[in-house]
C-alpha cells in the first residue's frame, strides 16, 4: 500500500538525519586523535588528548541534555568536579581502591544531576540557566570552604599507576579508556535518540503540552535526562583524575561549565558530531594555539563563540548538515501528505454504529479566565462511536471546553467524566493514557525530527496491543517519509499528520480541534472519510470542534452548539438545524 504520491518522488531522497554517519566520524576523530599521539610516541599530545576526550564526552551529555531533553544546564562542570572530587577524596585522602571510590564518586556525580533536576521540574529555561550558572560559581568556593574534606585550596594529589602506565603499542590503559567512552557516549546519544525514550524525550522539550497529549510527562522525562546526563559526566569526573593527577577548586570553576556549553553552540546543537568539532575549537584552540594568552581564555572563549555564531548560526556541524539538506531537496516541489491511498486501501462495510454507552460527560463544568466565563454550566454526553460536532462561533468556548477533557485545564466547578471515571482533577498525560487523543489548533509539528517520528510518537504513545489495520498503515508511512523534513509542509498537512498521529495512537476517544482549517477540498473530503472510518471502522468516539459547517454536518451523528460558554442546542442534525436558536445564529447558513 502507499500512502501518498509525492512531488519529490523523482530523484533520490537526501537522508533525514546523518545522525548515524557523524557517530561513525566522530569515532574515527576520537581514535586518531586518542592513539595517534601514543603510536607514535608523543607523549604530551598523548596527555593532551586524553582531557580532550574527556571533555568531549562531558560535551556530549551537555548536548544531549540541551537539546534533546531541552534543559538549558549552564552547569555541568560541577557534576565533573563531584565525580573527580569525591573520587580524590576517598581514594587520595582516605585510601579507597581506586574503583570503590569511583563508585561513590559517581553516586555524588547521579545526586548532584538529580539535585538539578529537582529546579528543572518547576522552572525552564533562563531560570534553569540561572539556578545551574550559580551552582556552578558556587561549586568552587565549596570546596574551599569545606577543606576539612577537600583539603582546600590546596587541593588533593593523586596516582594511579595502573592506569597511566604505557600498555600494548605505548597505549596506556587510560589513554584506551578515555578514547573508548566518549566512543560509547556518541552511541549512547544516538542509541537514545533513536529509541521510543528519546524521541518522546524529544516531544517533551519542544511542546510539553503536546507531549501531555501523547502521555508523557514531561517533568520524567527531565528527572531521567538529568540523571544519564549526570551519570555520563561523572564518569569523566572520575576518569580527569588519572588523567591529571590532581584535583584543586580552581580547576572546577564556572570556566569548565562554560566550556560544555559552548562546544555544543560552537560545534551545532543538537548535531552528533557537535561536541567533537566543538570541544577541538574552543578548547584546543585558546589552550593549546594560543596559550601565551591562557589568562584571558575565557574572553577567548567568548569571541569563538561569538564569532562561530554569526558565521554559522547552527554551528559548524549543524550548518553544514543544513546545507546538505537543503541542497538534497531544492527542487523537489512541495512535500505531499496525503491521506486518500491508505483510505482507498481502508474501503469496505461499516462495521459498527454509534452505542448507547456514554464515554464522554460533563456535568455542570464552567471554567473562567478572569471575568471570561468560557465554559459555563455545561452538561455533555458523548456516546462511544459517535462523532459528535462542537460548533460555535468565535469565542464561544469550544476549544475551552476541549482542553478541559484533554486535562490540559482544569474545571472550576462541575465535573468530567471518561469512560465512567470522574477524570475532573487528572492532568493531561494521565486522560491520554486513558485512552484520549486530540490534536491542536496549531499543530504540533516537530521539524527535528523527522516526518515519520512525527507520526511514530503516535505510535509509541499507544497503550495496547495494534491493529492490523494500524500496523499496515505505519508500514506504509515509515517506508514512505522516514527521510522526509516535517518542515516542508503545508499548514493543511501539518493538519493531517497531526490526525494522522492521532490515528497511529489508537485512542479510543479522539477530540478534533480545527482540524480542516487550511484543508484544501479534496483534503476535506478525505478528512471527513478519514472520520467516518475512525468510527463506523474502528468504533472510535470523536468530538470535532469545527468551523466548516459543511463539514460538521455532512458527517456528525450529534451536533451541540455552544454560544458564549453555553450550550444553545445539543442532538441530531436535523433536529439543531430547525431550532430557532441555531437559525438565529447561523443565519444564512441555516440548513433545513
Ligand atoms: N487561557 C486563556 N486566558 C484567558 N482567556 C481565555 C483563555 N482561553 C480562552 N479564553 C477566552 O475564553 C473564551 C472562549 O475561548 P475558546 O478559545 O474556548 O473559544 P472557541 O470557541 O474555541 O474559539 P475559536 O473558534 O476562535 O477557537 C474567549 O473569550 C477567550 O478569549
Amino acid at each position: 500500500m502507499t500512502m501518498t504520491d509525492t512531488a519529490a518522488d523523482t530523484g533520490r531522497k537526501p537522508r533525514f538525519s546523518s545522525d548515524l554517519p557523524q557517530v561513525w566520524i566522530g569515532m574515527a576523530l576520537i581514535a586518531i586523535t586518542g592513539f595517534g599521539p601514543s603510536l607514535i610516541g608523543n607523549s604530551y599530545w598523548s596527555h593532551t588528548f586524553q582531557l580532550v576526550n574527556i571533555y568531549i564526552a562531558a560535551a556530549i551529555f551537555q548536548n544531549f541534555l540541551f537539546v534533546d531533553a531541552g534543559q538549558k544546564s549552564f552547569g555541568q562542570g560541577v557534576l565533573l568536579g563531584l565525580g573527580a572530587y569525591v573520587t580524590a577524596i576517598f581514594f587520595g585522602l582516605h585510601e579507597y581502591t581506586f574503583l570503590a571510590a569511583a563508585g561513590i564518586g559517581l553516586f555524588a556525580a547521579a545526586l548532584g544531576g538529580l539535585l538539578f533536576a529537582l529546579p528543572a521540574l518547576r522552572v525552564q529555561y533562563f531560570h534553569l540557566g540561572f539556578v545551574t550558572l550559580s551552582a556552578a560559581i558556587v561549586f568552587p568556593q565549596l570546596l574551599m570552604s569545606l577543606d576539612h574534606w577537600t583539603n582546600g585550596i590546596n587541593g588533593i594529589s593523586v596516582a594511579v599507576p595502573a592506569l597511566t602506565q604505557d600498555g600494548f603499542l605505548g597505549i596506556s590503559p587510560l589513554t584506551f579508556i578515555v578514547a573508548v567512552f566518549p566512543m560509547i557516549a556518541l552511541w549512547l546519544h544516538y542509541g537514545i535518540r533513536r529509541s521510543r525514550l528519546g524521541r518522546r524525550m524529544r516531544v517533551a522539550a519542544i511542546s510539553p503540552e503536546g507531549a501531555r497529549a501523547l502521555g508523557i510527562k514531561p517533568g520524567y522525562m527531565r528527572f531521567i535526562a538529568f540523571l544519564i546526563a549526570a551519570v555520563g559526566t561523572g564518569i569523566c569526573g572520575i576518569l580527569y583524575l588519572p588523567a591529571v593527577a590532581f584535583v584543586s577548586p580552581q580547576g572546577f570553576n564556572v570556566e569548565l561549565s562554560f566550556i560544555f556549553f559552548f562546544a555544543v553552540v560552537v560545534g551545532g546543537r543538537g548535531q552528533i558530531l557537535g561536541p567533537v568539532v566543538g570541544i577541538w575549537i574552543v578548547y584546543i584552540l585558546p589552550n593549546i594555539a594560543l596559550a601565551q594568552f591562557v589568562d584571558y581564555r575565557l574572553l577567548i572563549y567568548g569571541f569563538l563563540t561569538l564569532f562561530t555564531v554569526m558565521a554559522f548560526p547552527d554551528g559548524i556541524v549543524g550548518t553544514i548538515e543544513r546545507r546538505r539538506f537543503q541542497r538534497g531537496i531544492s527542487g523537489r516541489g512541495e512535500q505531499a501528505f496525503r491521506v486518500d491511498n491508505f483510505l482507498e486501501a481502508m474501503k469496505g462495510e461499516d462495521a459498527t454504529e454509534p452505542s448507547t454507552d456514554v464515554v464522554v460527560e460533563v456535568r455542570g463544568g464552567t471554567k473562567a479566565f478572569g471575568a471570561v466565563v468560557a465554559v459555563d454550566s455545561v452538561d455533555l454526553k458523548v456516546h462511544r462511536g459517535e462523532i459528535h460536532g462542537l460548533i460555535g462561533a468565535n469565542g464561544s468556548g469550544k476549544t475551552s471546553l476541549l482542553n478541559v477533557l484533554s486535562g490540559m485545564s482544569r474545571l472550576d466547578a462541575g465535573e468530567v467524566r471518561i469512560k465512567g471515571r470522574d477524570v475532573t482533577r487528572f492532568p493531561a498525560d494521565r486522560i491520554a493514557n486513558l485512552g484520549v487523543g486530540r490534536t491542536f489548533q496549531t499543530p504540533r509539528i516537530y521539524p527535528q525530527l523527522s516526518l515519520w517520528d512525527n507520526l511514530r510518537v503516535g505510535l509509541d504513545a499507544r497503550r495496547e496491543a495494534v491493529s492490523d489495520e494500524i500496523d499496515d498503515l505505519a508500514e506504509a508511512l515509515q517506508g514512505q517519509f522516514a527521510d522526509d523534513s516535517a518542515d516542508l509542509l503545508s499548514h493543511g498537512q501539518r493538519r493531517l499528520v497531526e490526525v494522522m498521529r492521532t490515528v497511529l495512537k489508537e485512542s479510543d476517544i479522539i477530540l478534533f480541534d480545527e482540524p480542516a482549517a487550511g484543508l484544501s477540498s479534496g483534503e476535506r473530503e478525505n478528512f471527513a472519510r478519514l472520520v467516518h472510518f475512525l468510527s463506523r471502522r474502528m468504533g472510535k468516539t470523536v468530538i470535532l470542534v469545527e468551523h466548516d459547517l459543511d463539514l460538521v454536518w455532512g458527517i456528525a451523528d450529534v451536533i451541540t452548539v455552544m454560544d458564549q460558554g453555553a450550550i444553545v442546542a445539543s442532538g441530531e442534525p436535523e433536529t439543531v438545524s430547525k431550532d430557532p436558536a441555531v437559525q438565529h445564529m447561523f443565519l444564512g447558513e441555516a440548513r433545513a
